[in-house]
Order: C-alpha cells, then structure tokens, then sequence
C-alpha cells in the first residue's frame, strides 16, 4: 500500500489570559472520530500553512484570525497515511468560536489538557502548549542569597517560567539545599523547576523534573522519572535528538546556535543547521548558545519552541 501524505494546519487558540486553550471534538464518523483535537484541517492543493488555518478555522470555528506564530511541526505514521501536523498558536482572533459543523468546542485550562483523549501524534503538541517560550539556565553563584535575588528578578521582571538548577561548583547536600530554595521561590511564581543533576535526586525534593546532560542521555536505556515530571536534556546532534525520542524525552535543548565564552571549542549550527534539526526532533526544541531575547521570534520562525540561555536572564 502506498501511504498517502497529508499536510495539516492545525491551531493552538489561547484564551485572553493564556491559561486556557480551544479543543474540538472529532465527529464519531470520522478518522479519529471521537477524539479532541486542535481545530484545523487539510491544506488544499497551492494553499500555505497559514492560509489553510484561516480558511480551516473560520470554517470549524467562525472566526477570523488576526495573527499566528508556528508552534510545532509533528510529522507522525499513521498505518493508512504520514501526517505532517503543522501547529501554529493564536492569541488574537475576532468573533466568538463554535462548533459550525455540529462537533462540541470547549476551552481547557493547560493542566487539564492530560485528562482529554487525542489522537496518537498530540502528545508532542501538549509538550508544546504548556511550556513557555523561555528556558532559563541557571547561573553558577557561590552564595544562596545572591543566587535567590537573581533568580527571583528573572521570575519577577522577565516572567521567566521555566528554569534549569544548573550548578556543577557544588557538592550534593549544597545543591539539595538550593534545589528546596529555588523550588519554593519557583512555586511562588507558578514556575517549573528542573533539576540538572542525577534522576534520582527528585526522590528528595520535589521538582518539577530533571534535565539531562547530553552525556547523561546517553547511557540511558529508558526514561529516569515518571510521566508527571517533566524529562529534558541537552542535545547537539541527529544521534543525541534520536536517543531523547528514544527515551521519551519531552522537549531538548539543541546547542550551540552560536559560539558561546562558555563553550569556545564547539562549532556552531547556525539557523539553516538548526531547522534541519528542529524539523527532525519531532518535539518542542529549545534554541541555546549565544541567544539573545530578540531571537527569540526568529527561533519560532523556524520552528523552536523559543530560547534557553543563561545570560540573557541572569543579570
Ligand atoms: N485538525 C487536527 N487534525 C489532527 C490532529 N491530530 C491528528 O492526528 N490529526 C489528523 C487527523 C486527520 O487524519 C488529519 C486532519 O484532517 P481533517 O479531517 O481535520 O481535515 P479537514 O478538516 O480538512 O477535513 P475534511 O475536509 O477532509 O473532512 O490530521 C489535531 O490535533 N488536529
Ligand atoms: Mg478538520
């Protein structure tokens, strides 16, 4: 049987607070029926991305899209056909979505979008949906205090709500005491915290999740923590975005973009090396290495969840 290809515009509508998003629900008849999904549809032949969506949510929906920035590309197999699904975010529409074609339409709150059955190639958009577009990195600091003031400005002033405890000057028990520290100030803030350091140490605080080193990944055979933490790791290449997918990563850090103090020696992708990259990892990719707040349009111009940087944040 020869597969057909099927390219998709599909859209992630944010509610004015961002805190909710629009699902619809496949008729039973349908492929996938019964099932939610993120309105959208087929590219007709000539159309682009961005055109289908409009076309395909003014249909499903009845509204008129102002704006959309690309979210994620998720190629997937089907047994009958390969999706390409093409996912984009709105934050500004006019009139009043419903369901046009008869299919129910609800607004789901991000941490209830787990308890919804979606179609097999979603998992990677809900990554997608509830992370930000900036990863923060932390800083090495010798001291807590000043370490706390950072990280609390960044959380504060640039509303950074994800964050990695990168810290390798210190031992396991100094490191414990911090992760508790920043986990607090984090929650205070409605921020994730990941921990980089061994899988095992959210047996002792409660973080969100853990970030692994490239290294680390690579030993792995299978994912080190539950489904409810969240799992991410440092990749630079086709061989390390092979194994997160294989271990069942959640989303990646792809660096160097660009050549960095911190990492003098390593060659830097470059955006066109970058995009191959992003289109391969099927799954939301942090752009990292010399990233800028202003790069962060031209990550997600080409396909980047957003940024991951150490400086731009910690000042
Ligand atoms: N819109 C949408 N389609 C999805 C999602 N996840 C997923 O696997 N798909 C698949 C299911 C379908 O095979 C394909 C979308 O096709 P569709 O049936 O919505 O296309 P369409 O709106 O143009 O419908 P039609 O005119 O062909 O009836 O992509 C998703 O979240 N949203
Ligand atoms: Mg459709």
């Amino acid at each position: 049987m020869i597969k057909r290809r099927v390219h998709v515009a599909a859209a992630a509508i944010f509610s004015s607070d961002g805190q909710e998003v629009l699902l619809a629900r496949r008729p039973s008849i349908v492929d996938q029926g019964g099932l939610w999904e993120f309105p959208g549809g087929k590219l007709a032949p000539y159309e682009t991305g961005f055109e289908a969506l409009k076309r395909e949510l003014h249909e499903e929906l009845g509204i008129t899209i102002k704006r959309a920035q690309p979210l994620i590309r998720v190629p997937h197999e089907y047994p009958d056909k390969h999706v390409l699904l093409d996912v984009w975010q709105v934050h500004e529409f006019e009139g009043e979505p419903y369901g046009r074609e008869g299919q129910a339409v609800r607004w789901v709150g991000l941490d209830d979008l787990f308890n919804y059955a979606f179609p097999a190639a979603n998992l990677p958009i809900l990554r997608a949906v509830m992370l930000p577009p900036e990863y923060l990195i932390s800083a090495e600091e010798e001291e807590d205090t000043r370490f706390l003031s950072r990280l609390e400005r960044a959380l504060g002033e640039d509303g950074v709500r994800l964050v990695q405890l990168r810290a390798k000057t210190l031992d396991e028990s100094a490191y414990l005491e911090r992760a508790e520290k920043s986990l607090a100030l984090c929650r205070d803030y409605g921020a994730r915290l990941l921990l980089n350091a061994d899988p095992g140490l959210l047996d002792k605080v409660d973080a969100h999740g853990v970030h692994l080193t490239s290294e680390r990944l690579m030993t792995l055979e299978r994912r080190p923590v539950a489904q409810g933490k969240w799992l991410s790791a440092s990749t630079h290449d086709r061989v390390q975005l092979e194994q997160a997918t294989r271990i069942g990563c959640d989303f990646v850090t792809l660096s160097p973009l660009r050549t960095t103090p911190t990492h003098p020696e390593a060659a830097p992708l470059g955006w066109h090396d970058f995009q191959q990259l992003v289109e391969y990892a099927g799954m939301p990719v942090y752009a990292l290495g010399g990233m800028t707040r202003e790069d962060a349009n031209r990550a997600r111009a080409v396909g980047a969840q957003g940024i991951a940087s150490i400086r731009c944040f910690w000042r």
